[in-house]
């Protein structure tokens, strides 16, 4: 991971993925980024930062500004009409790393007409610089424009490259989307601990603690979470009745492959 600072950067949409990018650049260190964003309330947690230039659209992007980089994080439903808007940019050489679930290497290459584009998928711990992203590199990008979205992706947490596009779509559902699921195991705990009498707040800490500490754990130790998760499980125990419900045939070992299934043919279907 370079320590360098980043080059001037163009963020197409600053919501809750772009502003998490956003965020970790910030903390490694930015030259300058100009951001657009229409709706202008998703960039208030910049508002005073002098790298940053905020502006509501492609032609009010100052014309001195020259990004090595045009990130595109708007939904996958703006990107035609958003995206034509920067073909400047990419007849100027700059690279594109388009971030939207589902848009494929092809279909930025006829929005963008003939740009260097590399997909990727982050997910949201990027804020704080403990991301996980997958990126595929499009035939137009030389080694020395993916050397540049590495440096970008991997100041946002752990970068990894895969040749098969078609496997950014499985990625979407697991990493992309993961943060969620973990967060609906902290609601799900917090609202159980609360049913079963505990005061809410002493709930509320004691989920986000466990989920928090679990990762935490997970993230230091160099056991497989199957050995993390037995070094809980006392045989005979208290731990032993909870996981036989959520392992029973019909419940997690069943439906968490249907939702990455659900959640992967929907990355393919925004294709559009
Ligand atoms: N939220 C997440 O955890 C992840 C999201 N993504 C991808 O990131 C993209 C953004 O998702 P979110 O941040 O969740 O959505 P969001 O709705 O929070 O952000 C999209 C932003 O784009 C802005 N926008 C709309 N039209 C625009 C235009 N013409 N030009 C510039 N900005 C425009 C919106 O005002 C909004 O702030 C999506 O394509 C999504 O698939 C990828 C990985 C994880
Ligand atoms: O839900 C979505 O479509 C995006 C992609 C991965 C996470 N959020």
């Amino acid at each position: 991971m370079s320590t360098a600072i980043l080059p001037p950067v163009l963020l197409v949409g600053c919501g809750k993925m772009g502003g998490a990018l956003l965020s970790g650049w910030l903390a490694r260190g930015l030259s300058s980024a100009v951001v657009v964003e229409p709706h202008h309330p998703s960039t208030k947690p910049f508002a005073g930062r002098p790298e940053i230039r905020v502006v509501p659209d492609a032609v009010t992007i100052p014309s001195g500004f020259v990004p090595e980089a045009v990130v595109l994080a708007t939904k996958p439903q703006q990107a035609e009409e958003a995206l034509p808007g920067y073909r400047p940019f990419a007849r100027g050489g700059a690279l594109f790393v388009s971030i939207m679930a589902g848009k494929t290497l092809s279909g930025l290459d006829a929005l963008l007409e003939g740009a260097a584009v590399v997909r990727a998928m982050p997910n949201t711990p990027a804020a704080i610089g403990q991301g996980f992203t997958v990126a595929c590199a499009g035939r137009r990008c030389t080694e020395a424009q993916k050397t540049l979205a590495d440096r970008l992706l991997s100041a946002t947490g752990e970068v990894s490259w895969v040749e098969a596009e078609s496997l950014i779509d499985p990625v979407t559902a697991i990493s992309g989307g993961g943060p969620a699921y973990v967060f609906l195991l902290a609601e799900m705990l917090e609202k159980a601990g609360v049913e079963q009498g505990i005061p809410p707040d002493l709930a509320r800490r004691m989920a986000r603690a466990t989920v928090a500490g679990s990762g935490a754990l997970l993230a230091r130790s160099e056991e497989d979470a199957a050995v993390l998760r037995q070094n809980v499980t006392s045989p005979k125990g208290t731990t032993e009745q909870a996981l036989n419900v959520l392992m029973a045939e019909h419940a997690w070992p069943q439906l968490i492959p249907r939702a990455i299934e659900a959640a992967t043919r929907r990355s393919r279907e925004l294709a559009g």
